[in-house]
């Protein structure tokens, strides 16, 4: 299978290219031989039409020559009225080969001329072949010429005929064989100095890879040869060169980019965590009292809906201690504002170590007004955690001298426990709870009321 596989051609192979395309070799041969037999066509015809005449200038000598060698035999035999002679005399003539029919005219004074002919059977009337007319004389003594005939040599047309198909028989195999040669030299010329390198270029662009740009074109020429294949040859390895070095350039970018995005990456990630850690920094801020850290008016406005909400739903117990240190104005005016925030301070952090269990909420309301909310613990619970409250903080001895109950700083506490029978809202049991407060500044402070 795998040999199978290996043998079928694929798209792009230079082969199968060349298959699919032809060969430039191929289609200059044939352009040659086209070219070829029209110039042989052309050639034949000039050569045959010069064969031609040279063929009647060689007849025309030729019965010239057999007309110089028969005519004072043929005027003697004439003379002498020697017809045995004169008809052997005529037969030689007749038989040469260039002769197609000859014609005699014997003058005879006092009488028609006698016409003697010897004709070639297959020699026509109207015939191409030169002719020969000339008269014979014979001297029978110096000085006393006389006119005894005519003799009229036609040529042998048959014999012309046959000496031009000769020549151009000649001339046509001489021509098929000068054009094949030509022909199959061109083809060996171009395959070994053009075709055999297009195909190798072609061969080395089909291999051409990203990996093997660094492989040069190599046309295995002579060094020396500076033509249209070198041009093209040191074009392709120009090209490599440059694709190369812009793919390198390219591959260094892409590494850069992917170091600035990896950059990129962590910043944003920095960026990211940082905002989030501002963004809880500012939802507690939001949420919490700045001077005292403890949840504020807004952040306990939240919890308490939820808590009385679930009260409400579970049938749980929920209660809400209202704080207000005592003669804080005092306290203020006494020992100066800055005192009065590390005051607050102080009874801030009492109230969250008394109240530090789960889901205990200590708030401030404002100025020196602190709220607790206790889910979960009924109102007997709840006393006694205000009254450990006001113990640890009387445990604390902050000095309070303009004070009217004691010489540390109190608490005065209202309670108030939900009751679902009487209280359908919060704020009801927050009022409440603001009552119970009002009862104990009334009561003289440092107390708690419910
Ligand atoms: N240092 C300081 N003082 C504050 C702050 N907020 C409110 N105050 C002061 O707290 C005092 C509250 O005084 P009042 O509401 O008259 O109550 P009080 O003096 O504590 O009297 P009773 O509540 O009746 O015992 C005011 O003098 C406010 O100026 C604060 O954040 N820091």
């Amino acid at each position: 299978m795998a040999r199978m596989s290996a043998s079928v051609p694929k798209p792009g192979d230079p082969e199968t290219v060349h298959r699919q395309t032809g060969s430039l070799g191929r289609r200059l041969v044939l352009a040659t031989l086209g070219f070829c037999l029209l110039f042989t066509l052309a050639s034949v015809g000039l050569r045959t039409w010069l064969a031609w005449h040279d063929s009647l200038e060689a007849m025309d000598a030729e019965l010239e020559l057999i007309d110089q060698v028969f005519q004072s035999n043929l005027a003697r035999a004439i003379w002498e009225m020697d017809s045995d002679a004169l008809e052997t005399q005529l037969d030689s003539v007749a038989s040469a080969a260039p002769v197609g029919r000859v014609e005699l005219q014997i003058i005879r004074a006092g009488r028609a001329p006698e016409v003697i002919q010897r004709q070639r059977a297959q020699q026509h009337a109207e015939h191409r072949a030169p002719v020969l007319q000339h008269r014979l004389t014979y001297e029978a003594y110096a000085g006393a010429s006389e006119t005894v005939g005519e003799l009229r040599l036609e040529g042998n047309e048959g014999l012309l005929w046959e000496r031009l198909f000769d020549e151009v028989t000649e001339i046509v195999i001489t021509q098929v064989i000068q054009s094949l040669l030509l022909a199959g030299l061109i083809m060996w010329m171009f395959n070994s100095t053009v075709t055999l390198h297009v195909r190798r270029i072609a061969r080395h662009l089909t291999a051409l890879a990203p990996e093997n740009l660094d492989q040069t074109l190599r046309l295995g020429r002579s060094v020396k040869r500076h033509d249209e294949l070198s041009l093209l040859e040191s074009g392709v390895n120009s090209l490599q060169a440059k694709l190369s070095a812009y793919l390198d350039r390219q591959h260094q970018d892409e590494l850069a980019l992917a170091a600035h995005r990896d950059r990129l990456a962590e910043l944003v990630e920095e960026r990211t965590t940082e905002l989030r850690a501002a963004n809880v920094l500012l939802q507690e801020l939001s949420r919490s009292d700045p001077l005292t850290g403890l949840a504020n008016r807004r952040h306990f406005d939240e919890i308490k809906e939820v808590e009385f909400r679930r009260a409400l739903r579970l049938g749980q117990p929920l209660t809400v201690l209202m704080c207000d240190v005592d003669f804080f104005k005092r306290y203020n005016d006494h020992y100066g504002h800055a005192q009065g925030d590390l005051c607050l301070k102080v009874v801030a952090d009492t109230l969250k170590r008394v109240f530090a269990r789960a889901g205990e909420v200590v708030a401030r309301l404002g100025g020196e007004e602190f709220v607790v909310l206790l889910p979960g613990v009924d109102a007997e619970s709840a006393l006694r955690s205000a009254v450990r409250l006001q113990q640890r903080l009387a445990e604390r001895e902050l000095p309070h001298e303009a004070s009217a109950v004691s010489p540390y700083v109190t608490l005065s506490i209202g309670l108030a426990g939900f009751d679902p029978e009487t209280v359908d809202q919060f704020d009801q049991l927050l009022r409440r709870a603001d009552e119970a407060l009002y009862r104990a500044k009334t009561q003289g402070r440092n107390c708690i009321a419910d």
